[in-house]
């Protein structure tokens, strides 16, 4: 349909709350859900057209995750326009579900299967993950193998519906693993705004792993995770491998291989890799995937090295680098000129990648383009960024590590 009017923001005239009793449905006090794009709901310029002074205001609820719309606007030019709105907000789930109570007992974290009463449960929790988990779309509840962990309180309120609220979730999946083990992959985790920064995230993730490890999951891995959730994840499974004895020896000769180098001038080069045994014993016990390992791996190095030894410090940046290095520009060519590329991937991060071959003496046009001094130049400068951006990134997860387990630190690598 052509706009008859300049149309206004769904930023603009949309406001998202969540109403934590019955009372606060209805109410501009009740806590606001923004900031986040509501625009991408509405069309290729997130523009509502046809209204003057239109207002929309949608509660959900913190028990039932019910939604309730409450749209005001003086004059429309098209009366049509109203139900195809009323259409694209149900789009928001903004319709009178009954609520059916999952959560039946005062544990703080419940484990269900995504079926019955709890499929239902998230089919009304969808919008609030499309708003607020980036980038997420709704799991297939129809697919066997999902599991849904809900963080409960009770409630302070006398309420006739239920006397929890839900403070948050996540959505984990359970996968074959050949021959005869299962993976389990977090897809999505929510911890509702009012209620984010208060370690429920984290006791999330605690009790996925100690799930993982009671069930004797083959590993845990995490689907397209967020920065902050990544930072989290980081600190716990770092705390984690403090106190696991067996990496113990291979971090300590790690940390003083990097003490007695020099990679300054490039002559040597230095592989910050653990033991490979040492990833799947990792794994087998802690079920940490081996690329969360690795991470973690240059983090506790990191922990180890002496802030004000510079030298060391410089050799383990030298390595962060050309571990990047070949990671992304896959310098490392095997036999038969074989590369191997990480391919970034939303499905699972561990398995996706691209190998290719390059042919010496091949058809001058399946030839790579040779590379200018300049292109180099711009590809150095990235591949820093890169690296400082990890560093960054490991320099954060080791304060927090700092300040959460100073008493695991002491039993570490005193070199
Ligand atoms: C796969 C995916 O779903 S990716 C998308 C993830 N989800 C989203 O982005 C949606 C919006 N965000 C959220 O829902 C939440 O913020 C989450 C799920 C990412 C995190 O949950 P929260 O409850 O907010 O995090 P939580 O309070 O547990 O954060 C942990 C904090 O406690 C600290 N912390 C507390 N105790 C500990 C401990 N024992 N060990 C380590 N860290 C600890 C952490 O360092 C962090 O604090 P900081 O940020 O001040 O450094």
């Amino acid at each position: 349909m052509v706009p008859t009017d300049a149309g206004v923001e769904a930023n603009e005239c949309m406001k998202v709350f969540i109403a934590r009793n019955p009372d606060e449905a209805g109410s501009a006090n009740s806590t606001s859900l923004q900031p986040f794009d509501l625009n991408h709901f509405f069309g290729e310029d997130g523009k509502i057209y046809g209204y003057k002074n239109l207002k929309i205001n949608v509660w959900i609820s913190a028990i039932s995750f019910h939604a309730y719309a409450d749209i005001s606007f003086e004059e429309t030019s098209d009366e049509s326009q109203i139900s195809s709105l009323f259409f694209r907000i149900a789009g928001l789930n903004c319709f009178p579900y009954r609520y059916s109570n999952v959560v039946t007992d005062g544990n703080v974290i419940k484990h269900v299967e995504l079926q019955g009463a709890a499929a239902f449960l998230y089919c009304r929790l969808v919008p609030l993950i499309l708003l607020l988990v980036e980038g997420s779309t709704p799991i297939d509840i129809t697919e066997h193998g999902w599991e849904m962990l809900l963080v409960v309180k009770k409630s302070a309120q006398a309420s006739s519906s239920s006397n929890f609220l839900v403070l948050g979730f996540a959505a984990v999946h359970h996968f074959y693993h050949y021959p005869e083990s299962t993976r389990l992959r977090i897809s999505q985790i929510l911890v509702l705004p009012p209620y984010q920064g208060e370690g429920h995230g984290l006791r999330l993730l605690e009790t996925i792993n100690s799930i993982s490890e009671s069930e004797n999951i083959y590993d845990v891995t995490i689907e397209d995770p967020s920065d902050y959730l990544q930072y989290i994840r980081s600190s716990i499974d770092c705390l984690r491998l403090l106190t696991f004895d067996p990496i113990k020896p291979a971090l300590c000769s790690m940390v003083s291989s990097l003490k007695e180098t020099n990679l300054s001038k490039r002559t040597s080069s230095l592989k910050m890799v653990p033991p490979s045994d040492l990833a799947v014993t990792v794994r087998q016990k802690l079920k940490i995937n081996k690329k969360q390992f690795l991470r973690c791996w240059e983090i506790l190095i990191y922990l180890n090295l002496d802030a004000e030894d510079r030298k060391t410090l410089d050799n383990f940046r030298a390595c962060i680098y050309d571990c990047i290095k070949g990671e992304i520009l896959g310098t490392s060519t095997g036999p038969n000129g074989k590369r191997l590329v990480q391919m970034p991937s939303n499905f699972d991060e561990e398995t996706c990648f691209a190998v290719y071959w390059t042919q010496d003496g091949g058809d001058a046009d399946d030839q790579t383009v040779e590379q200018q001094p300049e292109d180099l130049k711009t590809q150095e400068q990235q591949l820093n960024e890169v690296v400082d951006s990890q560093m960054e990134e490991i320099v954060e997860v080791a304060k927090n590590v700092t300040s959460r387990g100073k008493d695991k630190l002491s039993v570490s690598c005193s070199v």
